[in-house]
């Protein structure tokens, strides 16, 4: 218990910067700019009141995620400027081998995370942005990075690798996982308010700009969608998801395509943005008209009807789906349309719960209990935050 630790949270995600500062354990300021690249949304709030404050944040600071990072900081010292921050703690996507866990943040960590820029560029260039220009708006506050890789490592060693000669997965080529500390927090979350549920067999469809799902078994990771990289997996807003490797071979020597080119296309022009050729947005896509946004939907719905199959199997049963992310959270058409004709695995979703969002999601006599949580990446990295300053 540390109540008078000041704690500023940032979490660079690839449409959106989420933070909240913490006093304690109490939020104080909670604010996001979301769809970066599309639409940008601001919205800064008082934690304590729900006093919203907007005014903070301009249109102009949601272009791009350094413009929002820098308006994100000036908001901070501007609203709170009476607070001391005594620590920062990052959301960084990618640990790679390294690590395994949270850290304290010094210059060779930098250097460490800025080499695996590569393996995740929409998302690690901001993370590393965000450390370099917390340091310097905080000088004297602790640092952690908190990653998504970490709640993933334990994963059995068939979950772990690819089939490659065996000294790739020694360099490091291995499935890592993401959205981590967004699992670990549901995960928690379970533990706390469903503990039956949280020692069974649980799938979580963490569905956001970047969507992935993973196996829970009695509260820990054994399997995601996601691998090396967040291109794996389930299709996403810019993002391919699954993809035949011949494909890059095929772009690469037929069509001429170079190193760049191809990691644009899979990581910026595909998914949602790509099948539908109108936006990457679930929300533009669900009120469009248009039948390459429905076809865009049906894709993504399939895709996740296919892995929670998949990992019913891998877990040996279900007990319970979590719908988590911006999509799981807010999108009672993709719930529905994923949970559509599975009682044959035990899962009945009740229209009425689903439309209103509700907790539990599920009929009273579905087997499966199908959950609605929203994700808190948030506070999950102020414990780790904590943890490590403590230590
Ligand atoms: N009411 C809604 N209906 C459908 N989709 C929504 C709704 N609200 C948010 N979304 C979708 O959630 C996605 C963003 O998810 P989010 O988890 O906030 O993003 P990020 O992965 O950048 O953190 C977008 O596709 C957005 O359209
Ligand atoms: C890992 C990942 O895809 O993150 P995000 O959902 O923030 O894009
Ligand atoms: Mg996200």
């Amino acid at each position: 218990m540390s109540p008078n630790i000041t704690t500023l949270v940032l979490n660079c995600g690839s449409s959106s910067i989420k933070f909240t500062l913490y006093e304690g354990a109490n939020g104080r300021l909670h604010g996001q700019v979301s769809g970066l690249g599309t639409s940008p949304r601001i919205e800064l709030k008082d934690a304590r009141s729900g006093k919203k404050l907007d005014d903070a944040l301009s249109a102009a600071d949601g272009q791009d995620h350094r413009h929002a990072l820098q308006a994100v900081l000036a908001a901070i010292s501007a609203t709170c400027g009476d607070l001391k921050v005594d620590a920062v703690g990052h959301r960084v996507v990618h640990g790679g081998h390294p690590f395994v866990a949270p850290v304290a943040v010094d210059d060779s960590v930098i250097l460490d995370l800025e080499a695996l820029i590569p393996l995740a560029p929409l998302h690690q260039p901001h993370n590393v942005a965000g450390i370099l220009a917390a340091r310097q708006a905080f000088p004297d506050a602790f640092q952690a990075a908190c990653f998504d890789t970490a709640f993933h490592r334990d994963h059995p060693w068939v979950n772990d690798t690819f089939a490659l000669p065996r000294e790739l997965y020694e360099e490091g080529v291995r499935r890592y996982g993401f959205h981590g500390l967004s699992y670990e927090y549901i995960a928690s979350h379970l533990a706390d308010q469903h503990p039956d549920l949280f020692r069974g067999r649980v799938v979580v469809a963490h569905l956001g700009n970047g969507a992935s799902m993973c196996a829970l078994q009695a509260g820990r990771s054994i399997d995601s969608t996601m691998g090396f990289t967040a291109l794996d997996g389930l299709p996403m807003g810019t993002r391919t998801g699954q993809l035949d490797p011949g494909v890059v071979l095929y772009l690469l020597t037929t069509k001429g395509m170079t190193g760049a080119e191809i990691s644009d296309l899979l990581y910026k022009k595909s998914g949602l943005l790509g099948l539908s050729g109108i936006s990457s947005d679930m929300r533009t896509l669900s009120e469009s008209p248009s039948a390459e946004a429905r076809k865009a939907i049906d894709y993504f719905v399939f895709r996740i009807r296919r892995e929670i199959g998949a990992m019913a199997s891998v877990l040996g049963g279900l007990d319970a789906v979590v719908f988590t992310g911006g999509i799981g959270e807010h999108s009672a058409l993709v719930r529905s349309e994923v949970c559509a004709n599975q009682d044959w695995l035990g899962m009945e979703i009740d229209t009425a719960l689903n439309a209103s969002a509700e907790a539990v999601i599920s009929k009273h006599t579905s087997r499966v209990k199908i959950l609605v949580v929203p994700t808190n990446e948030e506070e999950m990295i102020r414990r780790h935050t904590l943890s490590l300053l403590q230590a």
